[in-house]
């Protein structure tokens, strides 16, 4: 047999070890029993389902049947695709059954979904442990190898117990029954340098789904942007996925004859309704006995779609096309029966850090371009301060200017430093957190670990950024405080304005948002930290944003830190006027710091539970 041709799972040599470690974690992954139902047992299926789209405006009434009386199924051991014309629900359904559905206040969800006999709940995180769901586009480790990649779902969601050698066996035979043996050592890859094909990245997502050893795999457009060949590939995957004994489902979109011809059974759509279902074999009956028979050399993907856009709903009622729901297909649960999910102890917290931080600085090893850019222009722009407050820090204090230009140059650099991270840190989180949202919602981990090592990279990228500045600029101006503080206080202003990128980069899909609204959060603070303007001039109304601005503490930091040992006489007195203007008060240099602590902790919690919320479906 070719391996290309090998089912996922099956086995070569009764004697490998692969073997003998397969069927171990067969053992500890398969063990789903499920109950009996109307229904096939084991096929998962969906009864009276409808999605309401309600007018806001007149309460009560529907605006819009985005799915109507929906009933169908899905097949152990089948492939089975959701077809229909642009707007005919596909993704409506495929969000209901994977649960992905955005929970919106103007939705109105009806239906029951059955596998095995037994209610399933798609948004029940422990039900969806039985589910495997690819997205349209690929939300994959860029410096990731296919090898590792399937290396870190496995570990991150196969029962703890299982060993490094098991997974590794494991890993192995995966990848040679995806067919990507060639390409397992190769990058991934992605913006930031060529990798593997479209085709093969494809079959990487279908793998790290696969190696949890789903029920049920769910793919939307698995076809999508591949050419004929690797596309053929693709389906072939998935049909041997599914003669192992799974249930295969996807969405898709003008497929080609041969990739038609490639699924077992097809649900079609039109306007929110089933317009037709059944095996694809039966295509040409069907639609003969329905009165539109397929002409000949005609690709039968495209007859579907031709006689349900150009036909009149209403005729096409009068045929054998849209059949309602039969009685023998309807459910009625065994009482007290429930879904019986893989008892996946998941590892520890400890070690989802450990796998994620690993990856993370794997990452920037492997991609060092962001950091090497972001230290490079921090650099050039710190060399340029430090030109033009060159020295200030030795100068005479006596002389009032000296003072100003003090507080001049400090206020540069942490303005500096406030937005020079900015960029770094919103592109790179607006990257990886489809990959985020993918893995956290297939169990990968808990968001705690993900922030961490989140946080790890940010905190290396930020220190190299800020170091830099600290030696090109600490000595050239000559500041009298310690380098320590000095790069302490430009490292939490980098942490805490990395903190509000992340937050954004949590709100906002799109990094271009994110970056627009970046600026309207951060520019008032030059206002409101009281660096251009003393506070006590500020209307009494938005004097209070003093306390939300990082600049308002790291500045009062800085200042006294620096101003706060001049020499006596005239230069201690300006020191000090300087102080008392800018709201400085040494006593309170330990409150400063707690405040930009609480700051950077706020700004992590609203992140973390903003895309725990957004996770969740
Ligand atoms: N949340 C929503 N609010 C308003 N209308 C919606 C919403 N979701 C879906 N619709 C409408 O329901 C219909 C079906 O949409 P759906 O996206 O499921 O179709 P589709 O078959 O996937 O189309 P396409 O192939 O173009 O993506 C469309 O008319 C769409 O505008």
């Amino acid at each position: 047999m070719n391996q290309d041709d090998m089912p996922i799972g099956d086995i070569e040599d009764p004697k490998s070890a692969v073997e003998s470690t397969e069927k171990t974690m067969d053992s500890r992954t398969s063990s789903t029993k499920f109950g009996s139902g109307g229904g096939a047992k084991g096929d998962l299926v969906w009864s009276g389902m409808n999605l309401k789209l309600m007018d806001k405006k007149n309460k009560g009434n529907v605006k819009l049947d985005i799915l109507k009386d929906v009933w169908g199924k899905a097949e152990v051991g089948k492939t089975t695709a959701i077809m229909g014309a642009s707007g005919a629900g596909k993704t409506s359904l495929f969000q209901v059954l994977t649960g992905r559905l955005p929970t919106q206040g103007d939705l109105v969800q009806e239906g029951e979904i059955f596998l095995g006999g037994v209610r399933v709940d798609p948004r029940d995180r422990e039900h969806r442990k039985l589910f495997g769901y690819v997205a349209q586009e690929d939300a994959l480790h860029e410096t990731s190898t296919p090898r590792e990649a399937l290396r870190f779902s496995a570990k991150l969601r196969l029962p703890r117990t299982t060993s490094d050698e098991e997974i590794e066996a494991l890993v192995t035979k995966k990848l040679r029954a995806l067919g990507l043996e060639d390409a397992a050592d190769t990058i991934i890859g992605g913006g930031f340098k060529k990798g593997i094909s479209g085709g093969q990245k494809k079959r990487v997502c279908i793998g790290v789904e696969l190696i949890a050893s789903p029920t049920i795999i769910f793919l939307d457009e698995p076809t999508s942007g591949l050419d004929s060949y690797a596309a053929a590939q693709v389906m072939q995957l998935l049909d041997d996925v599914a003669k192992e004994g799974n249930i295969v489902l996807f969405t898709i979109h003008q497929p080609s004859s041969k990739v038609f011809n490639s699924f077992d059974n097809l649900i079609l759509l039109n306007k929110g309704q089933v317009m037709h279902q059944g095996a694809v074999d039966n295509i040409g009956a069907d639609y003969k006995a329905a009165g539109f028979p397929m002409p000949e050399n005609y690709n039968p993907a495209d007859w579907v779609i031709d006689v349900s856009e150009m036909n009149d709903i209403d005729d096409l009622k009068k045929t054998t096309f849209f059949a309602s729901e039969p009685k023998d297909h309807k459910i009625i649960p065994v009482k007290g029966e429930k879904l019986e999910v893989p008892d996946s102890k998941h590892v520890s917290a400890f070690t989802e850090l450990k796998y994620l931080l690993s990856r993370e600085f794997r990452d920037i090893k492997r991609n060092p371009l962001m950091t090497v850019i972001n230290v490079t222009i921090t650099s050039i722009l710190a060399a340029i301060f430090g030109i033009m407050f060159w020295d200030v820090g030795r100068k005479d204090r006596a002389e009032f200017v000296v003072v100003q230009a003090i507080l001049g140059s400090l206020v540069n650099i942490m303005i500096s430093t406030l937005f020079g991270q900015s960029n770094s840190a919103i592109t790179i989180f607006a990257r990886d957190r489809p990959l985020f949202l993918r893995e956290y919602s297939t169990d990968h981990y808990t968001i705690v670990p993900y922030f961490l090592s989140k946080l790890g990279s940010e905190m290396f990228n930020a220190f190299a950024a800020v170091f830099a500045q600290a030696l090109v600029v600490y000595w050239m101006m000559g500041f009298t405080m310690g380098f320590g503080n000095f790069l302490a206080i430009t490292y939490a202003m980098s942490l805490v304005s990395t903190a509000v990128c992340v937050m954004l980069g949590a709100f906002f899909a799109n990094p271009e948002n994110a970056t627009a609204l970046f600026t309207l959060v951060v520019v008032p603070q030059l206002y409101f930290s009281g660096v251009f303007i003393s506070i006590d001039l500020l209307p009494d109304l938005v004097q209070w944003a003093q306390y939300v601005c990082s600049l308002t503490y790291t500045s009062r930091l800085a200042l006294a830190y620096e101003l706060q040992n001049c020499e006596p006489g005239l230069a201690a007195q300006n020191c000090e006027d300087t102080l008392a203007r800018n709201n400085v008060n040494i006593d309170d240099i330990w409150w400063y710091w707690l405040a930009l602590l609480g700051l950077f902790t706020a700004f992590r919690l609203v992140a973390m539970i903003v895309l725990r919320s957004k996770a969740n479906y």
